[in-house]
């Protein structure tokens, strides 16, 4: 017997034309309840029962699956909070390389537990402010795609996304319907960074009509050294 999460999270993902098996029903299904465990802690997410977190945590991630091929790629996803979008794709794309940050401790913890519990290979978490992300060695210019749900408006979110990008990777930032308006206040932002946009994805979830918007943006060249700039600066004066 199928739960209500399964259900709605299988059906729901079938109608994007997207198939969950039964081996990652069942890691959802794990995911899930550490989900609902942490929550009973502090405020992880406020979408908790089954129906909801299936569509718009789960199935939302898995729109990210219709605009880009992750299988084999190295992938950052940015501001994870609890893992999404990037634990639901790296369920469904085995073969991607990810890492997921966040500047939160607990929420970097949470998603420690949820790769270990899942036995996720080739994921793992790191905490950091993006900006100070995007200026270190190890992981400036190294990935070769950036997911981001939910954590700023486009024009800072390039700043602390597009220097982790290797020139020629793509970007999708996952937004709701105000993306057009975003992308119009973003012109300075994308130039300033070496980026374009590519395409905007409008998608409907299924079950409840939301809404979605991915921006896919390409790098097209180097970002220069000065951006991004210090922690605190991009949100207080975007470009
Ligand atoms: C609204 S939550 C969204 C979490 C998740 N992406 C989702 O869609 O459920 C925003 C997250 O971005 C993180 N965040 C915000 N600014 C950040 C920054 N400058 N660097 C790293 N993480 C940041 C927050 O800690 C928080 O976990």
């Amino acid at each position: 017997m199928h739960s209500e999460l399964e259900m709605y999270l299988e059906n729901g993902a079938r109608e994007l034309g997207i198939e969950v098996d039964e081996k990652n029903l069942k890691l959802f299904n794990i995911y899930y309840n550490l989900l609902v465990e942490e929550n009973k802690k502090y405020n992880l997410t406020s979408i908790v029962d089954q129906k909801h977190a299936a569509i718009k945590h789960f199935v939302d991630s898995l729109t990210c699956m219709l605009v880009y091929n992750f299988e084999e790629k190295n992938v950052a996803d940015v501001g994870s909070g609890a893992g999404f979008p990037g634990i639901p794709l790296k369920i469904m794309c085995p073969e991607m390389n990810i890492v997921l940050t966040d500047s939160v401790q607990k929420k970097v913890c949470f998603m420690d537990r949820v790769i270990l519990e899942l036995k996720l290979k080739k994921a793992r978490v790191v905490q950091f402010r993006a900006e100070d992300m995007g200026r270190s060695g190890e992981y400036r210019e190294s990935f070769d795609t950036v997911v981001s749900r939910a954590v700023a408006p486009l024009n800072v979110l390039l700043e602390y996304c597009i220097p982790l990008l290797k020139v020629g990777g793509s970007f999708l930032a996952m937004k709701g319907p105000a993306a057009g308006e975003e992308i119009k206040q973003s012109g300075a932002a994308l130039k300033n960074t070496g980026a374009e946009i590519y395409e905007l994805k409008t998608i409907n979830l299924p079950v409840l009509g939301d809404l979605r918007n991915i921006i896919i943006i390409k790098k097209i060249g180097p970002t220069p050294g000065e951006y991004p700039r210090r922690a605190g600066i991009p949100s207080k004066k975007p470009l």
